[in-house]
């Protein structure tokens, strides 16, 4: 039908799901997730072990967007996969987001995700902006290099990673030539919220989080503009690849940039945070409207077909 998706020949209602981390930490949210508008779920990345996160207040919205530190706070890697394992899959597609704070800790939950034989998806969240002290994955292309190359060994199936946003084209080039150096990776999830940066409440003359000095990543209108750049990018790059895009989605129309950037899927996170699960049947109201105000049959007619002057 009109807003029917794909990826990896999984069929999709409509190309929309959460951005990981945003409203699927617990059951009652997954499930929420899974009984709303959108076309699939991810839940919260997961670790080993459960993690109480950071201190609060640890997010905050503001008219632009949202800034939060949280700390990767999640009920452990067992919790999600046991939901993977209840989940019915007929009625849509579910991702499993996977954040160790090691590469052992990869392998050991990757593994039971494998010996589950589920048919959740994985995407390994290669970027997580928020954990003190320790650096970004995405960030250092060695350590990225190492953990895929030790990934791809110890899961023999097709996944996904997350990436936090590059601005340097010399950046899209060296991540995507590691990228395409596995072809089991076979989506590539952009972008992650955009790390560091600083909220001040000028009332307060304070940050507005607890955590990290204030410093935190951000999402919502702020990032749009790089999240469509990052997901072109990796579109133009890999072109054996699928992008699912993230980023600055509040309206049907950012959908729309997403899938002319190259998109397949759409995730929303800090609009869903704001508005709730409601707000995908809004969404997937308005990206109707405009396609077929715009007189397209299908979202497959738009991936891609951004024009250049
Ligand atoms: C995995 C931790 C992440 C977090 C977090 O848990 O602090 N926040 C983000 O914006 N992105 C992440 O990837």
């Amino acid at each position: 039908s009109l807003l029917s998706a794909s990826l990896l020949g999984i069929d999709f209602a409509n190309p929309l799901l959460n951005a990981s981390g945003v409203y699927c930490r617990d059951v009652a949210e997954l499930d929420a997730l899974a009984a709303s508008a959108a076309g699939s779920l991810v839940t919260k990345s997961c670790t080993l072990l459960a993690r109480e996160g950071n201190p609060e207040p640890r997010y905050y919205a503001t008219p632009l967007g949202s800034i939060n530190s949280m700390g990767l706070p999640n009920a452990g890697y067992q919790y999600y996969l046991a939901y993977a394992q209840q989940h019915d899959y007929a009625a849509k597609p579910l991702f499993l987001s996977v954040a160790g704070l090691s590469l052992a800790d990869n392998l050991t939950m990757l593994a039971a995700i494998r010996a589950a034989d589920t048919p959740a998806i994985v995407e390994l969240n290669l970027s997580c902006p928020n954990v003190p002290g320790k650096p970004q994955i995405g960030y250092d292309f060695a350590a990225m290099t190492a953990m895929l190359e030790a990934v791809t060994q110890a899961y023999d199936r097709p996944f996904g990673v997350k990436l936090p946003p590059y601005f340097d084209i010399a950046h899209f080039d060296e991540a995507a030539a590691i990228l395409n150096r596995f072809p089991q990776v076979a989506f590539v999830t952009c972008i992650n919220s955009i790390g560091n940066a600083l909220i001040i409440d000028v009332e307060a003359e304070s940050v507005v989080i607890k955590p990290k000095d204030g410093f935190g990543g951000i999402g919502g209108d702020y990032v749009l503009p790089t999240a469509l750049a990052n997901v072109n990018a990796f579109y133009r790059r890999c072109p054996a690849k699928q992008i699912i895009g993230c980023g600055g989605v509040t309206r049907g129309e950012h959908i729309f940039m997403h899938l002319l950037a190259g998109a397949s899927l759409v995730q929303v996170g800090t609009a869903l945070y704001e508005e709730g699960p409601g707000i995908f049947a809004r969404l997937n109201d308005e990206l109707a409207e405009l396609l077929t105000r715009k007189g397209y049959r299908g979202i497959e007619e738009v991936r891609g077909k951004l024009r250049t002057l």
